[in-house]
């Protein structure tokens, strides 16, 4: 069955993008496939994307099959989709899914608004339902709007961390070689037993490499290898640069890749997946203040010890003096984390203001946004309880906001006039906003907490 437009032509809105920018090698490849990047009457390159997603996930050990289980409320496979989007230059991206999670996986479509998929339904093995993919792509399918691609990646549901850069590069040497794959050094050294279970041999680690995913092939290559092989090998087989050589005679291209190629299998590579995606997510801080940037020397002081404290996070300020059109200029596709000062309001006005703002704007459907309303007051002249009794109406709102997917928290930082107990509670202040937003918990949703 097929989800969303066909034809020819690709929709010009990749998924929003977690990745680094461009480097020049990958620039360099990106005339022959990107429609932006080629020559007026330049042939550009078919390529299309394989996911097979049809497994069980049966070592994961949790009744969802690994590719819908959440990571930080969005299913896995939504991840891998974004990051496929993300390559323009791919016309249609297969996912091979069973008949009985098909609606559940239109239901991800629709939800996270994913792009140029069509479902196909999964065999009983990896290499069948691979194989089910590459039939619907190939040609002279009834009813298809589908076209026969040039080039054919295959990458697992499951191997959610990829950048267009390894993309561009398994596809460039399969144009090459007709077959290419990424790799990674060996972690553990791979043995062989014997028959009674002591140890046969041993492989010299150095020499080997695991083979990851994405992998590309010629269409024609690997479409043929698929008809040549063995019920064995669709039962069996792990490896698809194996069938390309075994049937085609081609020999893969081996491409060095990075160490996030690695798939999803057991139930701690959720946990690692979310804690990348959570580093991923917070190295963009928006500092919003009730004043206008350098005006008022509280925010000010408060954006320095953020930026000292937090390494690798890009922070910058915005002023909600004048509300409506400077969020409009924050890239919510980018930023998914708020620190809203209110220096001039007693109370949270201001970042009621900023929510309804981020509401209006049509923020981020992927992840959630934290939003730390931040609170001057000096613990000599009043008592925090003191102000935390006119901020409770933060919790009941928070609670609100949970539901629109915005995790507000709530921080009073003690305004001394003690220059030196400021910047140290500045920098306490500096490191509860930091964990806040690394940690994104929604059981502390709400809370007041003070440096
Ligand atoms: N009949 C199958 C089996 C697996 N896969 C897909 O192949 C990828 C890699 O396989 P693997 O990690 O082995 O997934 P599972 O088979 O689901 O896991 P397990 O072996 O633990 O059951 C996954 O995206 C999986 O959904 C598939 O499309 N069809
Ligand atoms: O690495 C791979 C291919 O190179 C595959 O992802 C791997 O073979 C899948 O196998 P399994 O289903 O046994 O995990």
């Amino acid at each position: 069955m097929e989800q969303g437009p066909r034809g020819g032509s690709r929709p010009a809105e990749p998924g929003p993008c977690l990745s680094s920018p461009r480097g020049g090698e990958q620039a360099a490849l990106v005339p022959l496939l990107s429609a932006a990047g080629a020559e007026p009457g330049s042939r550009m390159l078919a390529v299309a994307a394989v996911l097979p997603a049809g497994g069980c996930g049966e070592r994961m050990g949790v009744p969802t099959p690994k590719q819908f289980c959440p990571v930080l409320e969005r299913p896995l496979i939504s991840y891998t989709l974004q990051a496929m989007e993300r390559a323009c230059w791919i016309k249609d991206i297969i996912v091979v899914v069973t008949g009985e999670n098909m609606e559940a996986m239109e239901n991800i479509i629709k939800k996270y608004k994913h792009k140029r998929i069509s479902l196909v339904e999964a065999g009983v093995t990896r290499h069948r339902s691979i194989f089910n993919g590459l039939k619907a792509l190939a040609d002279n399918q009834p009813n298809s709007r589908l076209s026969k691609p040039e080039v054919v990646i295959i990458h697992d549901a499951v191997r959610p961390f990829f950048e267009e850069d390894i993309l561009l590069k398994v596809v460039t040497a399969a144009k090459e070689h007709g077959a290419a794959g990424a790799v990674r050094p060996l972690v553990s050294t791979v043995i062989s037993p014997s028959a009674d279970g002591c140890l046969d041999h041993s492989l010299e680690r150095a020499r080997h490499r695991a083979s990851e995913m994405p992998q590309a092939f010629l269409f024609d290559v690997i479409y043929e290898a698929y008809q040549q092989c063995s019920d064995y090998d669709l039962e069996f087989g792990t490896e698809c640069l194996q069938l390309a050589l075994k049937y085609c005679h081609i020999k893969a291209k081996l491409v060095e890749g990075s160490p996030d190629l690695w798939k999803v299998t057991y139930k701690r590579d959720l946990y690692a997946a979310e804690s990348i995606i959570k580093e991923r997510i917070s190295q963009e801080i928006c500092i919003v203040m009730d004043t206008k940037e350098n005006e008022e020397h509280i925010s000010h002081l408060l954006e320095e010890v953020l930026k000292t404290e937090l390494n690798h996070i890009h922070v910058r300020s915005q002023a909600l003096y004048n509300a409506g059109s400077d969020i409009q200029h924050i890239n919510l596709e980018q930023c998914y984390n708020f620190v809203c000062v209110n220096v001039k309001e007693p109370d949270f006005q201001e970042t009621q203001k900023l929510m309804s703002m981020l509401e209006e704007s049509n923020f981020s459907i992927l992840y959630s946004i934290v939003v730390v309303s931040v609170h001057f007051l000096d613990f000599k002249l009043s008592s925090p309880s003191q102000k935390m009794e006119s901020l409770m109406c933060i919790r009941e709102f928070a609670k609100k906001m949970k539901k629109r997917k915005i995790l507000l928290y709530g921080l009073i930082i003690n305004y001394s006039q003690d220059e030196q107990k400021l910047q140290e509670s500045l920098r306490q202040g500096a490191i509860i906003i930091a964990a806040l937003i690394k940690e994104r918990n929604s059981a502390l949703i709400g809370q007041l907490l003070v440096a």
